[in-house]
């Protein structure tokens, strides 16, 4: 934990729509006057997308399994190191993974590769980390520990394997299959690496369709917004002010004494209401109450 260089850490699921809230947090900084530093977690895979191929036509002839969720295919000792260093004085080195063409051309390199490694820029009011492992727990290496808001973006699994399968296939050209393979490969590193984690945010954010998902693996679009609920689960923070965010949010009630439930569509008001006041308190005392 930091005072000084606070760091906020979104995970979750590939496909879970880590990025896709990332707006709603650059929105957030660019009204509230926040000079943040931006961190994919994408960063600290192992290996490109040639390699990974490789490595899991290795692990399957020696039976064994490896996956972008795990230890094997992602260098957490590193993330840890990169949480530390940034919290301690603010800098820390990253790059990124480029998963689609229209990422890559820029760079002049193909998709599934990393571009170079850089400094973060100088000078940033707090780090804000969107990916896989921001919660992280794996023997000595604790990722989690480093990190002052932890949110999980978590929708119920079936329609974050739809959000996987369409955006696969449609942006970073994958087939079917192989994302269905990606799927099956991942659950065991899915179970120990990826859902623990969200004991131990301090929000969780999930996502849950009133349309029917029951085979996800035919869905052909994704459900929206406004076919959705969304349960928000908070752990840890002191003085959550439910009765103003319920008088605030049309449609939203509580269904435990830690979990409001808003209708899908409010979904980024709901995040703005919540974590405005969070993210100030993080920037003026370097931790949430
Ligand atoms: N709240 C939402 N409503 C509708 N679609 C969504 C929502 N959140 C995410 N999606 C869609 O789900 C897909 C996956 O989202 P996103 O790319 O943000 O996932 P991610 O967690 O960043 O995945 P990865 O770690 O694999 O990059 C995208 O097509 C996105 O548009
Ligand atoms: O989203 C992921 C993990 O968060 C991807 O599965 C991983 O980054 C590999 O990407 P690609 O399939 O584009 O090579």
């Amino acid at each position: 934990m930091s005072a000084k260089h606070p760091i906020i850490a979104v995970t979750g699921s590939s496909g879970a729509g880590t990025s896709t809230t990332s707006e709603a947090f650059r929105k957030m900084f660019n009204m509230m006057g926040i000079n943040a530093a931006w961190l994919e977690g994408d960063s600290f895979h192992r290996f490109t997308r040639p390699e990974m191929d490789v490595e899991i036509r290795k692990a399957k002839e020696q039976g064994r399994h490896i996956s972008y969720f795990g230890p094997q295919a992602n260098d957490f000792p590193l993330l840890e190191n990169f949480f530390r260093q940034y919290g301690e004085d603010g800098s820390g080195k990253f790059r990124r993974y480029l998963h689609t063409f229209d990422e890559a051309v820029p760079y002049n390199q193909m998709p599934g590769s990393f571009t170079p490694w850089q400094e973060l820029p100088e000078n940033t009011d707090v780090l804000f980390y969107e990916g896989l492992h921001g919660g992280a727990v794996d023997g000595e290496t604790n990722v989690a520990q480093h990190v002052d808001l932890l949110i999980g973006m978590v929708p119920i699994v079936n329609l974050e394997w739809i959000q996987k399968i369409v955006r696969d296939t449609r942006d970073r050209g994958h087939s079917r299959e192989a994302v269905m393979e990606s799927i099956v490969r991942s659950m065991d590193d899915y179970l120990n690496y990826i859902t623990p984690q969200f004991s131990r945010t301090h929000i969780n954010f999930q996502r849950v369709p009133t349309v029917d998902t029951s085979n996800p693996f035919s869905a052909k679009a994704i459900p929206s917004l406004d076919e959705s609920f969304v349960v928000i689960r908070f752990r840890g923070i002191k003085n959550v002010d439910f009765p103003y965010l319920l008088s605030m949010i049309q449609g939203s009630h509580m269904s435990r004494h830690n979990t409001l439930v808003v209708p899908g569509g409010k979904m980024s008001f709901a995040m703005e209401l919540i974590m405005r006041p969070l993210i100030q308190q993080l920037i003026d005392t370097g931790k949430i109450g």
